[in-house]
């Protein structure tokens, strides 16, 4: 954002425009175009919120939910979840819904915690290989979570990136497909207890979860044979993965059906994967020193007919700062 938008903005803010006071908080969190402060973010998005502001409402939830300029809390997210509900918001009202809770905030009447504990446990882990370590989980996410991810997602998504000789991605022939990062500007409470759901599974934090991304293949886009793992082959790769750990494990939760095609392949290991709507499948693209597992490389590949969504989580070795 530049200097004049800025001074718009906050010319707006003074006028005492609430949608604009939003709309600077949300910058203000992140620091696009001003000062990064994100306790000021939260003070303005309260004040927001004071005027009814259903967006703000939205927001401090994610930030609760997240731990964004906030400690965080998933019983507060829901709390402002339900403040967005109360100022009309039909998103809020239908995530309290998906997550089995009522929109009229009958829990906090009642002072009672909503029970988050079924939301972020996962059943019926399957061991396919312990060499390299890959697991399947059978209806690991509901059909609701997965048609909320994929609307969520489908407005943002842009072509994929590679990267490959530097620490910068790229656009390549071997990645055809589109994706999208659910970055705190798109990220909600569902996902944050979503990411608990497969922190219990890998018996890990997400702290060492790098951006959930949602990827999405038209008939004929592909992801082509590739390692999850970083090269450490140029200065900058070996730097990226001395501050910020090797991606250790991969994490996909198929999120349609109805496509032809589009199995996760992993040629060296003659393994082959299509999971229904909600299945996840989780591999390790490490061996046990650390190195990369070149037996683990695999390809999206290509749907013949209809498209295909999934929710990629790759995991570090180190927290993600
Ligand atoms: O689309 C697929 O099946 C594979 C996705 C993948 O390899 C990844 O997200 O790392
Ligand atoms: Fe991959």
């Amino acid at each position: 954002m530049s200097d004049p938008e800025i001074k718009g903005l906050l010319e707006r803010v003074r006028a005492g425009d609430v949608g604009s006071l939003v709309v600077l908080a949300k910058r203000v969190l992140v620091g696009e175009g001003i000062k990064q402060a994100p306790p000021d973010a939260i003070a303005m998005l309260e004040m927001a919120v004071k005027q009814g502001a259903p967006e703000a409402a939205l927001q401090l939830s994610v930030c609760a939910a997240w731990g964004v300029g906030l400690p965080r809390n998933p019983q507060k997210a829901i709390e402002y979840l339900v403040m967005a509900a109360g100022f009309g918001s039909t998103v809020a009202k239908r995530e309290l819904a998906l997550l089995g809770c009522a929109s009229d905030g009958a829990h906090a009447q009642a002072k009672q915690p909503v029970d988050l504990s079924a939301l972020t446990t996962a059943h019926g882990v399957r061991i396919v290989s312990e060499r390299p370590r890959i697991l399947v989980v059978e209806r690991f996410a509901t059909e609701a979570e997965c048609a909320w991810l994929i609307e969520r997602g489908r407005p943002a998504l842009t072509r994929a990136l590679v990267y490959r000789g530097s620490a910068d991605a790229q656009v390549a022939q071997t990645r055809t497909n589109t994706e999208m990062g659910f970055t705190i500007f798109h990220a909600d409470v569902l996902l944050s207890l979503l990411r608990d759901r497969m922190a219990a599974v890998l018996q890990t934090s997400t702290r060492f979860f790098e951006v959930t991304k949602l990827l999405h293949y038209e008939p004929g886009e592909q992801f082509a044979l590739h390692g999850d793992f970083l090269q450490t082959n140029t200065p900058e790769l070996a730097q990226e993965v001395d501050l910020r750990g090797q991606r250790s494990t991969t994490f996909l939760v198929y999120l349609n059906d109805g496509f032809e095609g589009g199995e996760t392949d992993f040629p060296r290991l003659g393994f082959r994967y299509k999971g229904n709507r909600g299945d996840a499948l989780v591999f390790s693209n490490l061996q046990a020193d650390g190195s990369p597992d070149y037996s683990t490389v695999h390809a999206g590949l290509a749907t013949t007919r209809g498209e295909k969504w999934l929710l990629s989580q790759w995991v570090r070795t180190k927290p993600v700062g």
